[in-house]
């Protein structure tokens, strides 16, 4: 049990408060907790600061970009850990700058108000601040943060889209566009639908990399208001400290030491190679691919995480909801969250097949016809991360990681129920160990649940760097997947 009632003698008292299940520490479910100093310093919980001052200080690109493209006109702290890859920086802040600041179908404080609800859907109240602040900076109505009911209706609208995309993207049809662009006075234009739609799928990934990168808040209190908001899972400060005082044994549960997670490493290179011979020399049959895609997508259903204060009985778990309030006003229907794509008990899942509906062949077409440019650079942003490679495994050098950088990106699309045919999903299986598939998971699907202890878990022998690395994969992975059933939709509805 992870509820501690210690004293209190009713049953009232008892749901006061929860016992982190780490350090023993008393959580009070106040709700908010107010910090005068940052929880951790530098710009990421999980990295210590000097790796990242290190990449920034060195290098002059960086802040060469952040002079062309930052829309904050700072180096802030998603730039600064993103800096650690500068190549795929470029095509981020480029795209970004382009949906926030160019010429485009929706007025300038729309697109930041679009933002906030995206972020809002995951709890990510760094973005949400970040937003809160250019909203009112590009001439936002300051009384529309004061929630959704504040906002004219026709942006109020994009509410069902902003959930569906965030939790469950495959639910989207041609009728939700019918919807939006044809009710009166309230319609949406197709361009403009088009940019929303590229705003929303931005920044929940980006609140995934936000989470999974233990993005810390900014420290110029204009933008992080001091607060910093107990999110839904109850993190414990212990969770989120750089510098924590947690023994290293228990952060995953295991007593592997250095040794055995420097044979982890080996294990997984070995794996690697087996599986590149066994792809020369053997052809599997097309019904073998698919029971392995299915039973990936099924088994994703088993890899939870058990980190999160998960015993609550329903009661409880609507106090949490109270605990976001502050930034729920920017959605509805707060519970409503990812679900398993494969849960539906159906015997044949409705798979997106990755072939009938591409980003090259079908997306970026619509997209640049609908908003242009952007398809072009969203375009170039995908192809960079998915071909992004220092060819190194931890220490190892030289080392062709395509393979496994497919399994990343592949696993992402996998939970979203997007199957490529010609991709065996056995590699999944053989090279993302338990581990990593939590944490793939939980950073994808429910990002606000990440904790250092999550990020800390997998691949212990890897850099840093290497870690940002898996979040960038992951981020496009979402964003592309939530695109690809948006824009099927309205290829749908145009057709
Ligand atoms: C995500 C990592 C396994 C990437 C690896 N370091 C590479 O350069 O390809």
């Amino acid at each position: 049990m992870n509820r501690g009632g210690g004293g209190g003698s009713s049953p009232a008292a008892a749901t006061n408060y929860l016992i982190c299940t780490n350090c023993r520490k008393v959580l009070r479910k106040d709700k908010r907790i107010r910090v005068s100093q940052p929880l951790t310093r530098g710009p990421s919980a999980f990295i210590p600061e000097k790796e990242v001052a290190q990449a920034n200080t060195s290098d002059e690109r960086t802040n060469f970009l952040v002079e062309e493209y930052s829309t904050s006109g700072r180096l802030d702290n998603i730039t600064q850990v993103m800096s650690l890859h500068t190549q795929y920086l470029e095509s981020f802040l480029r795209s970004q700058f382009y949906m926030l600041r160019m010429d485009g179908p929706l007025p300038l404080p729309h697109r930041h108000y679009i933002a906030i609800m995206a972020a809002a859907r995951h709890q990510c109240s760094y973005l949400i601040n970040m937003h809160v602040d250019e909203f009112l900076k590009t001439g936002g109505i300051a009384e529309w943060l004061n929630g959704l009911k504040y906002v004219p209706q026709r942006l109020k609208n994009l509410n069902e889209i902003n959930k569906l995309l965030a939790h469950r993207p495959w639910l989207i049809t041609k009728e939700h566009i019918q919807k939006l662009v044809k009710t009166g006075e309230n319609n949406w234009s197709l361009p403009e639908l088009v940019h929303a739609v590229v705003l929303l799928t931005h920044y929940h990934a980006l609140a995934s990399f936000v989470f999974g990168s233990g993005i810390n808040p900014e420290r110029d209190p204009e933008i992080s208001n001091g607060f910093r908001l107990i999110s839904v899972n109850n993190f414990c400060v212990c969770d989120l400290a750089n510098d924590n005082n947690i023994e290293n044994a228990s952060l995953t549960g295991n007593n592997f030491g250095i040794v055995g997670s420097l044979s982890e490493l080996e294990a997984l290179m070995e794996r690697m190679k087996m599986l590149q011979e066994e792809r020369e020399d053997g052809d599997t049959s097309q019904e073998e691919m698919t029971t392995r895609f299915e039973k990936e997508t099924k088994e994703s259903l088993f890899v939870v995480s058990g980190d999160t204060f998960h015993s609550f009985p329903h009661s409880d778990f609507e106090d949490d909801m109270i605990i976001t309030s502050d930034v729920s006003r920017y959605i509805e229907d707060p519970g409503f969250g990812y679900e398993d794509f494969a849960r539906r008990g159906e015997e044949h899942l409705p798979t997106f097949r990755a072939q009938d509906y591409t980003w090259e062949n079908h997306g970026f077409s619509l997209v640049n016809r609908l908003y242009s440019d952007i398809g072009h650079l969203l375009d170039e942003k995908f192809r960079m991360v998915y071909s992004l490679t220092y060819n190194t495994m931890a220490t190892h050098e030289d080392v062709d990681t395509t393979m496994l950088r497919r399994a990343l990106f592949n696993y992402v699309h996998c939970m979203f129920g997007i199957r490529y045919d010609d991709y065996d999903y056995g590699e999944v299986n053989q090279l993302l160990e338990r581990s990593l598939k939590v944490y793939i998971k939980t950073v994808t699907c429910y990002p606000e649940r990440t904790t250092k202890r999550m990020y800390d878990s997998y691949w212990r022998q890897f850099k840093h760097s290497e870690k940002v690395h898996v979040n960038l994969l992951l981020m496009e992975a979402r964003m592309q997947a939530e695109l690809l059933y948006a824009l099927r939709a309205i290829t749908r509805h145009l057709t």
